[in-house]
């Protein structure tokens, strides 16, 4: 079987993670094109990539196995239109974009369009990523197995069997990195307040992060066990908590989450 072509259109910060991460496992560049709207916008691609890129989202349509829709969500309804009815056949669309449903993509697209939505996250970029996957009822098992592929070149993936729960999905691991980007940048100051040089800061705070996560990622005990290992009683750790608890942390974050989620719902009306 001849490798699927993959295609994207819009090129921005998504799509660059998750080209960056496929050509780092067995994805060639020539089965990878991309379509963008600006020149300046191909040409970095072709720099960075060596992969193949157009200026006309229609010719990018007609010559991909599987068409990943990558551009932001108030801009897919006129780029999906302008794409002809017609185009290769068994063609599957992988639609990253928050808020979008299927049922939109599908009347934009055409009536029976097979389409995964699937909310992947930058980390992809590295090969760390995670995702959620939806698929409509015209996506084959075998076109499954082609968005996994994708997918899982970049990290790793999840099916859902409901499309609503991708808000949820958005609001834990789409918008997620940046919730510990906040908190790295919050430790960081706090670090250089109390006398640290900032790039000592910064260091201490960001492989803390990436200790603890890959800690918790293979551990048998789940998160509240490894926090109380590091929390010796009357000592420093829990002084923290005990802070964090006091300003109630779990309603300040899962306020944060249902904000977030709340966003995509609304977006899936104002956008239909
Ligand atoms: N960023 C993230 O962490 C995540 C984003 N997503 C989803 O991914 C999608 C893209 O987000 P993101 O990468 O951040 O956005 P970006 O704005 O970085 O990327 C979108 C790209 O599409 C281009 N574009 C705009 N109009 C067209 C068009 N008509 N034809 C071709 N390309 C076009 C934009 O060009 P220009 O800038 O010139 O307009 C831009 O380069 C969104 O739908 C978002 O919901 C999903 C998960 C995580
Ligand atoms: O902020 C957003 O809308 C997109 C979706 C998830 C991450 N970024």
């Amino acid at each position: 079987m001849t490798a699927p072509i993959i295609g994207f259109i819009g090129a921005g910060n998504m799509a660059t993670s998750l080209i960056g991460g496929m050509l780092q496992q067995n994805i060639k560049p020539a089965q990878i094109i991309a379509s963008d709207r600006t020149a300046e916008q191909c040409e970095r691609l072709v720099k960075q990539f060596g992969i193949g890129t157009s200026l006309d989202n229609a010719v990018l349509a007609n010559e991909c196995d599987v068409l990943v829709l990558a551009v932001k969500p108030q801009v897919m309804q006129a780029v999906c239109r302008d794409l002809p009815r017609e185009r290769k056949t068994g063609q599957l669309i992988v639609s990253i974009a928050a808020g979008i449903s299927c049922a939109s993509l599908e009347q934009w697209l055409g009536e029976g369009t097979a389409i995964v939505r699937c909310m992947p996250n930058t980390p992809s970029l590295r090969r760390q990523g995670v995702s959620g996957l939806f698929a409509n009822a015209s996506v084959t098992e075998a076109q499954k197995e082609q968005a996994e592929n994708i997918l899982n070149a970049v990290g790793i993936s999840l099916w859902l069997d409901q499309e609503e729960l991708i808000d949820a999905v958005t609001a834990v691991s789409g918008s997620g990195p940046a919730y510990f980007f906040y908190m790295m940048e919050a430790m960081t100051a706090a670090g250089e307040k109390l006398g640290l040089p900032r790039d000592t800061a910064e260091r201490l705070t960001l492989f803390t992060a990436l200790g603890a996560a890959d800690m918790a990622v293979h551990s048998d005990v789940d998160a509240a066990e490894l926090r109380r290992r590091v929390c010796s009683p009357g000592g420093t750790t829990e002084q923290a908590i005990n802070s964090f608890a006091s300003d109630d942390l779990p309603a300040i974050v899962e306020r944060a989450m249902r904000a977030a989620a709340a966003r995509g719902a609304e977006m899936t009306k104002e956008l239909a």
